[in-house]
């Protein structure tokens, strides 16, 4: 079969749902393939099964704090299949309510398989080639696989390996202390399981500033986590009993092995670029894999567009998402189905760097870190609030964290902010329309928030900047 389209969408994504309905409303004849699960990874095996973990295990968490509050909690039982049931089902919900809204609609057409380019205008996918005026690349990434003497004669766990699970855990390894790693460390400790982090680097986070790393590390521990940093993983094999992997590292020069039930990987994500044969079409990416784009998500050829992971310009959903609209604001235009200001049309550089990672409590970040702020040419005041000055947190009994928020001396915009703790994730959003406005942080300062929450002392944060660098 031979077919043509008005635009070819590989890989649903996580922009596939905010901009394929815009595309079909729009009259456009739309070929989507997808070689995995429809929703791809957020909804399938990353944000939404690991958020909805992250509640239980925090309900969990609240019902063993009792003695904070003055109740107790008698034989607090763990029904791992019920804990893990929510999960399966919400995302088995959401992965059939895409596939069947694009199948059903009358502009789309469905292809089921890995897609293949054969030239910059067309695409295998089984045995049917396609072709399109215009093609859109959103195949995100995929765990990086560990490559490891024994690797192959253990059950090693990925993400989605570990969602599946039906037994709880005895003994959790994870080797990689960063988002992935982090997160599921402290859901499997709540549930129950002993949790080892191997960490290569010498501090959680790398990326983050070193106190970042290390107010993380102190949630963690005091909840039982053990982390060992400077591991070198040499080899895996089988031991026996309940604790059946040998783990055999370095640390120090030293050889050691630590046996555990079950090992997850968490050490990084590559892009699915190299599932697609892009030499066909000449198509040019990093030397990671990640698909080169312009301001607009072009690739080198104008009318391919690299969309989400892929790209290596953000590694969220957010991020991803942002990618499908700064495509549209692009591609609609094209087409004269874009009727606004076109200085108002998105680009990669109008977007600041934020995410939330969901420890309990969580790390939430928009915009520069002091390392960058230090780093950077600029003149940058900085202030900070420890959280446990912070009423809501000291009622609610979780003062662990910082507050840090980052302004340009000269033209007083606010460059960044950091809210490490309770509620982090949630009141990290005002920074970004702020920040988005340019305005001086003085008019910030004028803000009232509602007591007592945490956002209340944000803006009386402000009175004690101080000069960074
Ligand atoms: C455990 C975990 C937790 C996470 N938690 C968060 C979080 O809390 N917040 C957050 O913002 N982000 C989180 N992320 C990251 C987030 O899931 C991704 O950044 C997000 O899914 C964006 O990916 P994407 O849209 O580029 O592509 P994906 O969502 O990865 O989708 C790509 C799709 O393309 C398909 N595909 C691949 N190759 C081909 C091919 N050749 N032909 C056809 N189809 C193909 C795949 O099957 C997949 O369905 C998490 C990730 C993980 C792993
Ligand atoms: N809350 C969120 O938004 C969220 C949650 C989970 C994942 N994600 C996304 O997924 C991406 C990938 O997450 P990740 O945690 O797999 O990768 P990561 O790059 O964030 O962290 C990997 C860690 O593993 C360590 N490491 C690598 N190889 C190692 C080895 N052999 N032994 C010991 N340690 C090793 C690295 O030093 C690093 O600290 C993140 O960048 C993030 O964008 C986001």
């Amino acid at each position: 079969m031979s077919k043509h389209f008005d635009l070819i969408w590989i890989g649903t994504g996580q922009a596939t749902m905010s901009i394929v309905p815009r595309l079909l409303a729009a009259g456009k004849k739309v070929a989507v393939i997808e070689s995995g699960n429809f929703g791809g990874t957020c909804v399938n095996t990353g944000c939404t099964p690991t958020k909805t973990l992250v509640a239980a295990a925090r309900a969990i968490f609240q019902a063993g704090r009792g003695d904070n509050f003055g109740f107790s909690v008698d034989n607090l039982q763990i029904d791992f299949e019920k804990i893990m049931a929510p999960q399966k089902r919400n995302r088995g919900n959401a992965t059939s309510g895409i596939e069947q809204f694009l199948t059903n609609h009358q502009h789309c057409t469905v292809f089921k398989g890995r897609a293949e380019f054969v030239d910059d205008k067309s695409v295998k996918v089984n045995e049917d080639t396609i072709s399109a005026e215009h093609i859109v690349i959103h195949v995100g990434a995929r765990p990086v696989e560990p490559e490891l003497p024994g690797i192959d004669i253990i059950e090693w766990l990925d993400n989605e390996k570990l969602l599946n699970l039906s037994e709880l855990p005895h003994h959790l390894a994870i080797v990689g202390g960063g988002y992935i790693g982090l997160e599921f460390s402290q859901i499997f400790r709540r549930f129950g399981s002993k949790v080892t982090i191997f960490e290569r680097g010498t501090a959680l986070l790398a990326r983050e500033d070193d106190d970042i790393g290390e107010i993380a590390e102190d949630i963690l521990v005091s909840e039982g986590v053990e982390i060992i940093y400077n591991s070198q993983i040499e080899s895996v094999s089988k031991g026996e009993g309940v604790d059946k992997i040998n783990i055999h590292y370095t640390q120090a020069g030293e050889p050691k092995t630590l046996a555990a039930s079950h090992t997850l990987f968490a050490i990084g994500r590559v892009p699915n670029s190299d599932s697609l044969n892009l030499a066909a079409a000449g198509i040019d990416t990093d030397n990671r894999g990640f698909i080169k784009v312009n301001q607009t998500v072009q690739t080198n050829h104008p009318h391919i567009y690299g969309v989400g992971d892929v790209n290596g310009k953000g590694a969220f959903t957010h991020t991803s998402v942002n990618d499908g609209e700064i495509f549209w604001d692009h591609y609609s235009r094209l087409m004269g189905l874009n009727d606004e200001a076109p200085e108002l049309d998105r680009t990669l550089s109008m977007r600041d760097t934020t995410y939330s990672m969901f420890i309990d409590p969580p790390l939430a970040r928009v915009g520069i870190s002091e390392k960058e702020a230090r780093q950077s040419s600029r003149s940058v005041l900085m202030a900070t609030l420890p959280m446990s000055r912070i009423s809501r947190a000291k009622e609610k009994q979780e003062t662990k964290g910082v507050v840090k928020i980052f302004v340009d001396a000269e033209s007083e915009e606010i460059l960044g902010a950091t809210v490490f703790g309770t509620g982090g994730d949630e009141i990290i959003g005002v920074f970004a329309p702020f920040m988005q406005s340019k305005a001086s942080y003085k008019t910030f300062r004028r803000a009232v928030f509602p007591h007592p929450t945490v956002g209340e002392l944000l803006p009386w944060a402000l009175d004690d900047l101080t000069q960074l660098k």
